[in-house]
């Protein structure tokens, strides 16, 4: 008999991570970008055929695709090596042809919307505004634009618009816990929640007529809830409250008058759907744990992305709103069962001052199991770590690691008022809350206090370089992946339209001077006595290579064990499969040299 040896590291990473998706109005068409050709690329598929055909041949993240609903073209939109300057460009259904319609060269466009007729398309740009951006709608028959905002206050992006263009809505970012829904009518900005004074979060918002328009807020609550916005009228009423978690995407189906509404429990989505004429909201069953995408064709048809903890980035169709979803892409770990892949439980443990916190452990499978536990705080911070498919973990799992993600004080998918508890303190409280994840694990014996490694990117990396300078005797090695290094040099190097948000967010290095110093790595140089393996993308806009070089140069000065990798067409996060093959596999290695003894 022929017998197969145990999956190669390059299998797990032959799996195909799904940016964006766009289905024409005929839904006889759906477009994708993937990297299913080792970079990403726009692909199509001729439904009900599902068998995928090349677009483009660009190799660079995709931004966005956005079909023109009565007019043979899309708009799509792309970065260069991971620089997220996104630049729109018009491309015919049978691609092939990328025509720039708003490109400058490090400038970003963000796309808005596009008339019905294809004729005008609402874009939001950094172009001269970089801090608080200008919105435009370019006119793509006569080649003009007209500026319909002008930002201020915070950065301020086009939302929607309503279906005869008489009313635009538009967002002022202050902070991720204080955005402002506003709209621009006949001139005038019209505030869509009333003035409280507390700080609250505006975000999806749907035009269900000239008059008429939903949007998500926590306006007086903390979690997310469904609302309506009487345009004539001015009048905001709160409408329902999600059964569980709370709502974090919000989808109109024009002709059955219903929306579509996700939601966010912690680790996991859900998916409901709320008729407007019955004013009844219902469940429902999806294939999948953490909704990426979704959108409605004019069938009513509900078109899906999403992934699972042991299921890549797929798409799905619910044809009609109801009965089975269909899949429409296929993609798995080749030559991987799933039941060889690991699903994670859901933990919970008390904090240093009572606070509960949600955790995933992955438990490697008894029969590959290696003693060592990886420590991986998430990014953002405002973002949480979920039941997503990564291929990173997968391998590392097989290899016999078990992995522990803690969803500390800060994390998004847990209301408001925990979100807010990262602001202006980045290094004390979701600090301790990782220390505690590392207790917990010890005491319940799900760790071998000898045993433990720590992993993280972006915020992640910051919480990994501060744990190590901080709590060294935890752990055997370290990876730091594109993290915050140093609190005063990273709030003055991110993009300018984050600039505004800085001080909520993080807090001001004259005023919060000794937070600053306490909060940043580079602080604990001495103490970072673990070997470390750093990895950074040189074109990253959000964590830039400053931030790896000035802790990657401070520790081998002082002779420490320092790996660094540094790639030349990245930014924050791989947009190549031979970077992100290579890069994993230095990440493997590195562990296996450190465990090995
Ligand atoms: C302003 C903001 O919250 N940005 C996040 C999306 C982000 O990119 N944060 C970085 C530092 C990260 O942790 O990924």
């Amino acid at each position: 008999m022929i017998s197969f040896q145990k999956p190669k590291a390059e299998q797990f990473f032959q799996t195909t991570v799904i940016q964006q998706f766009a289905v024409n109005a005929e839904e006889s068409q759906l477009m994708f970008s993937s990297n299913m050709n080792g970079a990403f690329n726009i692909w199509g598929m001729d439904l009900p055929h599902t068998f995928p055909y090349p677009l483009t041949f660009i190799n660079q993240n995709c931004h966005g695709i956005h079909y023109a609903e009565n007019s043979d073209f899309a708009v799509v939109s792309f970065d260069e090596n991971g620089d997220e300057n996104s630049q729109l460009y018009a491309m015919p259904p049978e691609g092939g042809q990328l025509v720039p319609l708003r490109t400058e060269e490090g400038e970003r466009h963000f796309f808005g919307s596009l008339s019905e007729d294809g004729k005008r398309l609402y874009y939001t740009t950094t172009r001269d505004n970089a801090t608080f951006l200008n919105t435009y709608c370019y006119d793509l028959e006569n080649d003009t634009e007209k500026k319909l905002i002008e930002g201020s206050g915070g950065a301020t992006y086009f939302a929607a618009r309503s279906p005869e263009e008489q009313t635009i809505a538009f967002i002022r970012h202050f902070a991720n816990t204080y955005v402002l829904g506003y709209l621009l009518k006949g001139g005038k900005e019209v505030q869509l929640t009333p003035d409280n004074g507390e700080q609250h979060t505006v975000s999806d918002m749907a035009f269900t007529g000239e008059k008429d328009m939903y949007l998500l807020t926590n306006y007086g609550e903390d979690f997310t809830y469904l609302a309506h916005f009487d345009v004539e009228n001015e009048q905001f009423t709160k409408v329902i409250n999600a059964p569980e978690g709370e709502f974090s995407s919000l989808h109109f189906d024009k002709d059955r008058k219903k929306l579509y509404l996700s939601a966010s429990l912690g680790v996991e989505d859900l998916l409901y759907v709320y008729s407007l004429e019955g004013k009844t909201l219902d469940n429902m069953e999806t294939p999948v744990d953490v909704i990426e995408q979704i959108t409605i064709g004019k069938s009513g048809a509900v078109y899906l992305m999403g992934r699972r903890a042991v299921e890549p980035f797929n798409i799905f169709k619910l044809a009609d709103g109801a009965g089975d979803w269909e899949r429409l892409t296929s993609f798995k770990v080749p030559g991987i069962a799933e039941e060889s892949l690991v699903d994670p439980d859901v933990i919970r443990y008390p904090s240093y001052d009572g606070l509960e916190i949600e955790a995933l452990y992955f438990k490697a499978k008894p029969e590959v199991e290696n003693g060592y536990l990886i420590h991986w705080p998430h990014g953002g911070p405002q973002a949480s770590e979920r039941k997503m498919f990564r291929a990173l973990f997968q391998l590392l799992l097989n290899r016999g690691y078990s992995i522990i993600a803690p969803n500390f004080r800060g994390s998004t998918g847990y209301g408001l008022s925990f979100m807010k508890m990262v602001e202006g303190d980045w290094g004390y409280g979701p600090r301790l809350d990782n220390v505690k994840a590392i207790d917990y694990m010890i005491e319940q014996g799900y760790a071998d206090k000898d045993k433990i490694l720590l992993m993280g990117g972006s915020y992640g990396g910051y919480m990994a370089l501060l744990l190590h300078g901080r709590h060294a005797d935890y752990y055997k090695a370290v990876v730091d992946i594109f993290g915050v290094s140093n609190l005063f040099s990273f709030v003055e190097s991110v993009p300018e339209h984050w600039k505004p948000v800085m001080k909520q967010w993080v807090g001001d290095p004259e005023t919060d001077k000794a937070k600053f110093t306490e909060d940043t790595p580079i602080t604990y140089l001495d103490s970072m006595t673990k070997p470390m393996l750093v990895i950074q993308g040189a074109n990253d806009p959000r964590v830039v290579k400053a931030e790896s070089d000035q802790i990657v140069e401070a520790l081998k000065e002082k002779g420490a064990a320092v790996e660094y990798i540094v790639l030349e067409d990245e930014g924050h996060g791989f947009s190549k499969k031979e970077n992100e093959i290579n890069v994993y596999k230095s990440v493997l290695a590195f562990f296996e040299k450190y465990t090995k003894n």
